[in-house]
């Protein structure tokens, strides 16, 4: 039976998919192979837009009449069952499982077949990330509704963070309080650091559990993390994505009393709110109305990445680079010295040659070294590119991809094929 697997990896105004179909070969070797990806951003400021791509065949177009995710969806689904060169999907029952990236993933650390019972969980895990789960939860109650032969499948971010000693994930706090109400330091990207784990571990022919690296993932939000043979030990998102690197409207970290300076409303709700969506001002200025945005009015780090902008672009620019800086250093003293790679991934650690020079020149201290050729060739050279010029502390580029790691995670899932009591 030909199995068809949907990712769907909803952002706070994105939402990505990507359908890939199984394949055994005849030894039963598992592969995954990717029909078509669509993308719609700025879901919440029309006009969206929508990129479609299949093969070497792109488009890209506006869209007036999307104004939520689950427009989005539907939009997507569409697409993808009219496109005649993907027969695979020709109806919406030829879809078998949909998996969901959870940013928030509370206590769980593998991906689960989704239950009404764990769905209950991660909807209630909402309150502590309103920003990020609401969007995944409506979508799962859309594949379940509109998708009646899925199986829905929970992807969490914060999955691969688990692994972190308990002295990294406790704030110094009141330990009552914060178990009470879960507030501790849990991580994101994990489905990002996963796949990269794996994927160098392959390059560098390592087993993972004797793979120790220092990944940057640089996107619109961007995170750092430090991984000990295999498993993360310290990352730089906290009890929310908002903690750590500054991102493309994010602050990351400021004293925690600033934003009492900021505003005198910090703890009102915020006008975006909704009768289902509790966000605070504080929780809006801290996510949506800081970062590249604020310092230099865009988002497109293309244009602050750049030796010749304004000053406005260099300052938010430099402020990146020292932030990275501060953990790779501290990142690299936990690893005791003992690193294989630094690696750089997401939009801009994939894009930017100007950032991965400029911070590699600052860790050259530590070992790590660049080939500016290799670096600037780095687009063309594949899914790992080393651009370093050691064979022993290596500096790489990854194109990491978290939907084909929760496509994967589904297709090893261990309980498929034992039905559990899936919603
Ligand atoms: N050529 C480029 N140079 C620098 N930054 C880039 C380039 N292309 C894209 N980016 C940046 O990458 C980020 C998006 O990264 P991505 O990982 O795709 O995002 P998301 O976090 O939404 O998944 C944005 O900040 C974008 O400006
Ligand atoms: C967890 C998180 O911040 O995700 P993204 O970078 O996709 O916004
Ligand atoms: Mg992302």
């Amino acid at each position: 039976m030909t199995i068809i697997i949907l990712s769907v990896n909803a952002g706070s105004s994105s939402l990505k998919t990507t359908v890939f179909i199984e394949e055994d070969d005849a030894a039963g070797n598992r592969s995954l192979r990717r029909l078509g990806s669509a993308e719609i951003s700025a879901i919440n400021q029309p006009p969206a837009k929508f990129k479609y791509k299949r093969g070497s065949f792109k488009t890209d177009s506006e869209l007036g009449d999307i104004h939520d995710h689950n427009g989005a969806f539907e939009h997507i689904l569409n697409a993808f069952i009219s496109d005649a060169e993907i027969p695979e999907v020709s109806k919406k029952e030829d879809i078998q499982y949909a998996c969901h990236r959870v940013v928030q993933g509370g206590r769980f650390r593998d991906d689960r077949l989704l239950t009404k019972e764990t769905f209950d969980i991660i909807n209630k895990l909402s309150d502590l990330a309103p920003l990020h789960n609401a969007s995944a939860v409506s979508l799962m109650v859309t594949c379940h509704q509109q998708l009646p032969k899925v199986i829905n499948v929970a992807c969490f971010d914060s999955g691969f963070h688990q692994t972190m000693p308990d002295y990294v994930k406790s704030y110094a706090i009141d330990q009552k309080i914060a178990e009470e109400k879960g507030l501790r330091k849990y991580g994101f990207h994990g489905l990002s650091y996963k796949y990269i784990t794996r994927r160098i571990a392959q390059h560098l022919g390592k087993p993972q559990s004797e793979t120790s690296l220092i990944a940057l993932h640089l996107g619109s939000g961007a995170s750092a993390c430090a991984i000990k043979n295999g498993e993360s030990i310290d990352t730089t998102m906290g009890l929310t994505p908002v903690s750590g690197l500054p991102g493309g409207t994010r602050t990351g970290d400021i004293d925690p009393s600033l934003v009492f300076h900021y505003t005198s409303d910090a703890s009102a709700l915020s006008p975006n709110s909704t009768k289902d969506l509790h966000i605070s001002t504080a929780e809006e200025i801290l996510n949506k109305q800081s970062g590249w945005k604020a310092l230099t009015g865009t988002t497109d780090f293309s244009k602050i990445a750049d030796p010749n902008a304004p000053d406005t672009h260099k300052l938010a620019f430099n402020i990146f680079v020292d932030r990275i800086l501060g953990y790779v250093g501290n990142y690299y003293v936990k690893l005791d010295g003992k690193v294989d790679a630094l690696v750089f991934a997401g939009g801009i650690g994939e894009k930017s040659a100007y950032l991965r020079e400029v911070v590699t020149q600052k860790v050259a201290c530590l070992g790590f070294s660049l080939d500016k050729d290799k670096n600037n060739n780095a687009a063309e050279g594949g899914d790992v590119v080393d651009i370093g010029t050691s064979e022993t502390v290596r500096t790489l580029v990854c194109e990491t991809d978290e939907d084909y790691e929760m496509a994967w995670n589904t297709a090893m899932h261990p309980e498929r094929g034992s039905n559990p009591a899936t919603w």
